[in-house]
């Protein structure tokens, strides 16, 4: 489904050019759940950035369902983002002048679903996120985790057939954390395809595949077998 060729990402605004992502291959086969770990500063964001075609390539190709995307224009992206590819990134993006459930229910409107399906979508979406009695509130008066859980509503709304995660527990305690790694089991035994970068523990061991970064390559691609993790002194099951 998602497919990365000889992915190279070179910034040289500062003078000093960094190679954040350095010659990466990467294949990701539709429904698969794969979690991208690595130290601080080994590429991560800018990995998923460019997936996600926020962030421009230096070198090489990506391809999504056969076609590639690396040369498409800002708005040949914004239409797939629209149509096929949901992305939860820092800084949320939430629009500020709208409430909780317009941010929510926008791109499944904008993609041509009809309100009453949107609305039903927006408040399943935000139910399930223990965010039902925010959904009047505007994205200024959310605390950080409430914002990243609108982000992931939002990005969801769509039912996207790819969903692209910067870092989506990063800002959440372990009750928020816990009803994120529900929906994104329901979303994953949905068949979505699920492509996160994570430092969580819980969360990537919610995934069926962890690719490990250092330094702008791929150190390790393993499945993990575990589908039990302990946690906070207790044993969740995750599935
Ligand atoms: N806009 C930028 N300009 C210059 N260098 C950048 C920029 N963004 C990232 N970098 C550099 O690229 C490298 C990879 O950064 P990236 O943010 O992708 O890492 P990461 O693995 O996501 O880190 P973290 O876990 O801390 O978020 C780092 O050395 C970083 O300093």
């Amino acid at each position: 489904m998602l497919k990365a060729h000889n992915l190279v990402k070179i910034y040289a605004a500062s003078g000093v050019p960094v190679h954040a992502v350095r010659g990466l291959d990467l294949e990701i086969e539709a429904g698969e759940f794969v979690a991208i770990m690595g130290p601080s500063g080994s590429g991560k964001s800018t990995l998923i950035h460019m997936l996600g075609g926020l962030d421009p390539r230096t070198s090489g190709e990506i391809w999504l369902d056969g076609k590639r995307v690396d040369t498409l224009s800002e708005s040949g992206w914004a239409l797939l983002r629209r149509k096929k590819v949901g992305f939860v990134f820092q800084g949320f993006n939430l629009v500020a002048n709208m409430t909780v459930a317009d941010n929510v229910e926008l791109p499944a409107l904008l993609a041509g679903t009809s309100p009453r399906e949107a609305r039903e979508r927006r408040e399943q979406l935000l139910d399930k996120l223990s965010l039902s009695d925010r959904a009047e509130a505007s994205p200024g008066q959310l605390s950080g985790g409430e914002q990243q859980r609108v982000a992931l509503a939002r990005a969801l709304a769509n039912r996207p057939a790819l969903l692209l995660a910067d870092e989506p527990t990063g800002n959440l305690d372990s009750r928020n954390t816990r009803d994120v790694l529900r929906l994104l089991g329901e979303v994953h035994r949905g068949g979505q395809t699920i492509v996160m970068v994570t430092h969580d523990a819980r969360v990537a061991a919610l995934a069926d595949r962890v690719v490990s970064l250092l330094d702008g390559e791929i150190v390790d691609d393993g499945r993990i077998p575990r589908r039990k993790i302990a946690g906070a002194g207790e044993v969740i099951d995750l599935r």
